[in-house]
């Protein structure tokens, strides 16, 4: 699944960031190109916005089908509504991979890595551990302690879950008033222990205008 029902405020563009040129094409397309080219993925489902204008309207991608779904206010509701979405044949114990349409960069041989070790477990996600000192701010931006960074891990998509067990955690997270920031933490929160699988550094999540001119150079490098 792809939330893509995000607004791209922190870009500023004139669209969406998911709908901007990357290399000649919307950053979007890059993305589920990436995924449906993998061959352990079965089919794409991708939240977009209620008024999204921008969606190309296809429903196949690299010979897999496309389906769509309408989003919500933040991206764990995009994926709540997408999981909802996805067609019978996606059983509740069948795992689902979610990735952000915002990072196009993802690579093959860590997709096969995630789904493999953390498909031997109840689910996991692409990560890295943190490789600078980590330090704690003051209100005035000032440094007050650098903090322990061995068990600290920055968390990628895709994040892969079984689609009745994440369906479960996001709906009990949300009756309670939580809005996860990504699907480890609502299994976190449902008392699950997600595998951090390492991910290659340049799975970058395109956030700000310059992360395009980044991303199009990795893209480079991968195809
Ligand atoms: N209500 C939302 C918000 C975000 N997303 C998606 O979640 C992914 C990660 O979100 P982020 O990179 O933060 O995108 P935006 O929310 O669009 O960015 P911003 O916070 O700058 O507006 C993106 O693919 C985005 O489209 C979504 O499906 N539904
Ligand atoms: C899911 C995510 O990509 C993990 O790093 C990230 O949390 C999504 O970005 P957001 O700004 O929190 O929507």
């Amino acid at each position: 699944m792809v939330p893509a029902a995000g607004r791209g405020t922190r870009v500023g563009g004139d669209r969406p960031k998911q709908y901007l040129p990357l290399a000649g094409r919307p950053l979007l397309l890059h993305t589920l190109e990436r995924l449906a080219a993998h061959p352990r993925i079965a089919g794409l489902m991708v939240t977009l916005s209620a008024d999204d204008g921008h969606w190309p309207g296809i429903d196949a991608c690299a010979g897999k089908p496309v389906r769509t779904a309408v989003g919500g206010a933040e991206r764990c509701h995009s994926v709540l509504a997408g999981l909802a979405a996805l067609p019978a044949s996606v059983g509740e114990t069948d795992f689902v991979l979610v990735h952000d349409a915002a990072r196009p960069c993802v690579r093959h041989a860590d997709i096969d890595r995630l789904i493999e070790r953390a498909g031997a477990q109840e689910g996991g996600l692409l990560a890295a551990p943190l490789r600078d000192t980590l330090k704690r701010a003051d209100a005035w931006g000032r440094s007050v302690a650098t903090e322990p960074r061995e068990t600290r891990w920055r968390a990628f998509t895709p994040q892969m879950f079984r689609r009745g067990a994440l369906t479960a955690a996001l709906t009990a997270a949300l009756q309670a008033g939580q809005c996860p920031t990504d699907e480890a933490m609502a299994m976190e929160l449902a008392g699950a222990r997600p595998l951090l699988v390492e991910g290659a550094e340049d799975n970058l999540k395109v956030t700000t205008a310059a992360d395009f001119a980044l991303a199009e150079w990795l893209l480079g490098q991968l195809n």
